[in-house]
């Protein structure tokens, strides 16, 4: 079930280096969000922040708060495996499991919890191959390796295994950079179903992807090299491409830097 982010006063760190500075903003459900903003001014780090994977790098840290439906995941006694779970996430390059076979990546997350019933492992590939348009492409070769598909088609199992074990949110960072402009249409095709389930936050470089695909878009930058990011201005897409309130935005999306 979709669920709404709030995050509010965020700072992350890699050890002494401060990367973002008090990020605040929200999330509704069922929508996409695009961040956006030129190399280095902590996209990534702010998504991985929102599913507690920042903290498995040595030195990293993280103040603030991400709330899921207003519960903070990063309360004491919450298990970060499990927000994991719940808020699941797709990577720029697909890394599905290559020597497993199609139908194994995409329960990989559930028989971790221990599920071995066939028929219910059957009834989620399918519905999780379907859900991320992959099914129809790959029904007569499920036991053949992961690795054996396009890079598109990978990217697409990748999603399919993220949507497996049902998530509340969807995190996508990059995932059509290293793809093909037809694999990448199939993808923000995906993107505008998916919202009808899922919440989802996706990092893009490319900004005319940001504006087919978002509902609203987070523009983050650099005051200096070295200095931490910060969002500049978050909107409505359709504002943010045409009548943005910052200078800075105006500039980024219009092409004078980044
Ligand atoms: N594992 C890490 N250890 C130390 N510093 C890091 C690490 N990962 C990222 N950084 C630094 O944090 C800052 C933000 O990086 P991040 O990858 O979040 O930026 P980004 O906006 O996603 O960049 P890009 O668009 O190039 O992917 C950068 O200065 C980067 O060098």
């Amino acid at each position: 079930m979709a669920k709404r982010l709030d995050i509010k006063d965020l700072n992350l760190h890699y050890g002494k280096f401060h990367a973002v500075q008090d990020v605040t903003l929200q999330v509704p459900a069922r929508s996409v969000t695009a961040f956006i903003g030129p190399s280095g001014c902590g996209k990534s780090t702010v998504l991985r922040s929102l599913n507690r994977m920042h903290e498995v790098i040595p030195g990293a840290r993280v103040d603030g708060k991400v709330m899921l439906d207003g519960e903070d995941v990063y309360a004491a006694g919450v298990d970060p495996v499990q927000v994991r779970k719940t808020i699941g996430m797709v990577f720029q390059k697909a890394n599905p499991f290559p020597t497993m076979s199609i139908r194994d990546n995409v329960v990989s997350g559930l028989k971790l919890t221990g599920e071995k019933n066939k028929k219910h492992l059957d009834e989620v590939t399918e519905r999780a191959l379907r859900g991320a348009n992959l099914f129809e492409e790959v029904k007569d070769r499920l036991n053949k390796p992961g690795g054996g598909l396009s890079g598109g088609q990978q990217q697409r199992l990748c999603i399919a295994r993220a949507i497996a074990v049902e998530p509340d949110v969807l995190l996508m960072d990059e995932p059509c950079s290293a793809l093909d402009p037809i694999s990448t249409l199939a993808i923000e095709d995906l993107i505008a179903r998916l919202k009808q389930d899922y919440t989802i936050v996706i990092v893009t470089h490319n900004m005319q992807q940001a504006a087919r695909v978002s509902d609203q878009t987070a523009f983050f930058n650099l005051r200096a090299v070295g200095e931490p990011g910060q969002l500049v201005e978050i909107d409505e897409t359709g504002k943010i491409f045409s009548n943005p309130e910052q200078k800075a935005t105006e500039d980024y999306i219009s092409g004078r830097f980044g």
